[in-house]
């Protein structure tokens, strides 16, 4: 299905900017100092009302912080986080609250995220006891079955406990623990890596018709590239926690800039084989960087297939290429 578009038209409701989250890690030796290690450094993005923006990239590439990050669930290092217009990095704890109604999260390991000890009733009805506390309890209860059906859970199932339920239908749970405030954003982390092939795509299905049904905006983080297809209206590629394109779907896929997102995209397999034999691949060598020392200049540069002198010494900005489409490649012109 082809996922919704021109939501731009509008003011963002999220705006990202110069977003930085820097880890301190032990020296080596006993007395040297703490290193940086940089898994988010400088972001810029805005996302729209009802838009999905996948973030894309290898594993360590500051996916996962960047969400944690924009939620406030990690404290950023630098930068500015607007919700609605507002910069939240820094708020305090009574600020953030009311805010969290608006905000939520889903995680990659379904099982994992949910406490054992309580059954699926209280965990999706945990937000609303927090939130909604002037609910009475009947309310809560008929609220919490009325969502369950919704993510198709059956609502008789309220006193079951998680380990009781498929690696899916937890995702349900978590789904409906997250929507039961009816947030506006939802970061989506990993969703369905955990999940088999069969189940991937009915989560990823009741996550497009929840965006439609309630306008929610979410941020799909994936490292699967045909899902992301699938989903997202935009699409944003991390290496290092730096952005190397930022690009609507279909011109990432058909015209990608940054020699990243073409080694990344030629590696998803075509279904059709005259087309994938005859493909134009870009093997990328060598293992990421450390993040603790990332290379000078184009963090991509030690595996670029592309890269000249000017990469090591100069860090590329985020050029806009299109409407659609912005490149940080000092050469996307000439590749
Ligand atoms: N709490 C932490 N303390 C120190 N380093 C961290 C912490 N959390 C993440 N990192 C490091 O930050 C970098 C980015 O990690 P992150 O989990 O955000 O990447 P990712 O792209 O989501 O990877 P994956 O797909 O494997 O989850 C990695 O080098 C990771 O080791």
């Amino acid at each position: 299905m082809t996922p919704k578009s021109g939501t731009q038209d509008t003011s963002p409701i999220l705006s990202v900017r110069d977003l930085k989250v820097h880890f301190a890690i032990p020296g080596k030796g006993l007395f040297a100092p703490d290193r940086q290690l940089k898994a988010v450094d400088g972001v810029n993005f805005d996302l729209y009302p009802g838009e999905t923006l996948g973030v894309v990239g290898e594993s360590g590439c500051g996916k996962s912080t960047l969400g944690r990050a924009i939620l406030q669930l990690i404290a950023p290092s630098g930068g500015q986080v607007a919700w609605l217009g507002k910069n939240i990095v820094g708020s305090p704890h009574r600020e953030m609250q009311p805010l969290r109604r608006d905000l939520q999260i889903i995680f990659q390991d379904p099982l994992a995220s949910l406490n054992p000890r309580m059954t699926i009733g209280e965990i999706i009805a945990e937000p609303l006891v927090t939130h909604k506390p002037e609910l009475g309890k009947e309310e809560i209860k008929a609220r919490v079955k009325r969502m369950m059906a919704r993510v198709g859970l059956l609502p008789q199932m309220i006193n079951r406990y998680p380990h009781e339920f498929s690696g899916g239908q937890c995702q349900r749970i978590g789904i409906a623990r997250a929507m039961i405030l009816e947030p506006k954003l939802i970061v989506c982390d990993e969703p369905v890596s955990a999940l088999d092939v069969s189940i991937q795509a009915q989560i990823v299905n009741l996550l497009q018709e929840l965006q439609r049904e309630f306008d929610l905006s979410l941020i799909f983080i994936s490292h699967d590239l045909s899902i992301v297809r699938h989903i997202c209206h935009r699409i944003m590629v991390l290496y290092l926690g730096n952005v190397m394109e930022l690009a609507d779907r279909d011109n990432i896929y058909a015209n990608p800039r940054h020699p990243y997102t073409k080694a990344l995209i030629s590696a998803v397999p075509i279904p059709d084989p005259e087309i994938e034999r005859n493909k134009e691949r870009i093997v990328l060598t060598g293992d990421l960087p450390s993040p603790i020392s990332p290379p000078s200049g184009c963090v991509f540069r030690t595996r670029c297939p592309f890269a000249k002198d000017k990469c090591a010494s100069e860090v590329p900005k985020l050029d806009r290429v299109s409407d659609t489409q912005e490149v940080a490649c000092h050469f996307h012109d000439s590749l």
